[in-house]
């Protein structure tokens, strides 16, 4: 090997999915491209209404690299209503492309890429116990996604990002105090306008169980951000002899057979 050897990424094998994980070859699968003919206005699409995101200082949040992203566990205080039933706060988690192509998002628009996106992810805690007991129900979770673009820097985005690089490998984790954080900060301004349509998780075992909100504004991070996020983890454990980037960590769009996207603006 030479001494520059080239990084290579994480193995994804994302053909190879649906041979272990039928559902990954399944139908309502995530995450899809808006695109206008599929987008259809309805009114009665609320905007979401937030508890508990203002987590106070005394709560802690633990990182973690789990390999093929990097979680943050929240504090199950945090809740959305206006849902069809109320979903409670489970982790938050990103998806990114590579230093040279920061095109990292799991949805598109009009099939453009962003540079990255942020996935909260809730649970229906009205009518399941627990994450494990509701990921493979149709009415089990409810993610919110964020598209990231370049802009300028972020301090929001960057009281999380500054600690990724303590939890470089796979298997790391930290748990983290932070000062009085409000998750809503990581959200866009305008929480009324966003594309909704029933989908599934992005990652194995891909059940068809997510409830998708993804915003339509873009929040901006840094060119610098992007880098960090680009070349700060690893897939592989921190004694691995060949280490392998955590980069392009985002799931291919699917084919989305006669189905609408719900939107909550009016184009
Ligand atoms: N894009 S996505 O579909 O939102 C998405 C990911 F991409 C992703 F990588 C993860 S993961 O990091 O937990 C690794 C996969 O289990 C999750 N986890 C969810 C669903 C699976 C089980 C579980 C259990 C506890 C907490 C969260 C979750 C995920 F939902
Ligand atoms: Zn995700």
């Amino acid at each position: 090997k030479s001494k520059w050897s080239q990084l290579t990424a994480c193995p994804d094998g994302e053909k190879a999915w649906p041979k272990k994980y039928p559902f990954c070859g399944g139908v309502f699968q995530s995450p899809i491209d808006f695109h206008k003919d599929i987008l259809q206005y309805d009114s009665n699409l609320l905007p979401l209404e937030f508890i508990g995101y203002n987590v106070p200082s005394t709560d802690h949040f633990t990182l973690t690299n789990n390999g093929h992203s990097v979680k943050m566990y929240l504090s199950p205080t945090m809740c959305i209503r206006n849902l069809p039933f109320e979903y409670t706060a489970s982790q938050l988690h990103l998806h990114w492309g590579n230093r040279n192509k920061s095109e990292g998002s799991e949805h598109t628009v009009s099939g453009k890429h962003f540079a990255a996106e942020l996935h909260v992810v809730h649970y229906n805690s009205e009518k399941y116990p627990d994450i494990t007991a509701a990921m493979d129900k149709a009415d089990g979770l409810a993610v919110l996604a964020v598209l990231l673009e370049i802009g300028p820097f972020n301090p929001s985005y960057e009281k999380i990002f500054r600690h990724f690089r303590n939890v470089k490998y796979k298997g790391e984790w930290l748990a983290l105090y932070f000062p009085g954080f409000n998750i809503q900060e990581l959200l866009p301004d305008r929480l009324d306008e966003y594309y909704r349509y029933e989908g599934s998780l992005t990652t194995p075992p891909c059940y068809p169980s997510v409830l998708w909100t993804v915003f339509r504004h873009p929040v901006k991070i840094s060119q610098e951000q992007l880098l960090a996020l680009e070349t700060a983890m690893y897939c592989t454990e921190s004694d691995d002899p060949e280490p392998l980037e955590m980069v392009d960590n985002f799931r291919n769009v699917q084919e989305f057979h006669e189905r609408l996207v719900f939107i909550s603006f009016r184009e």
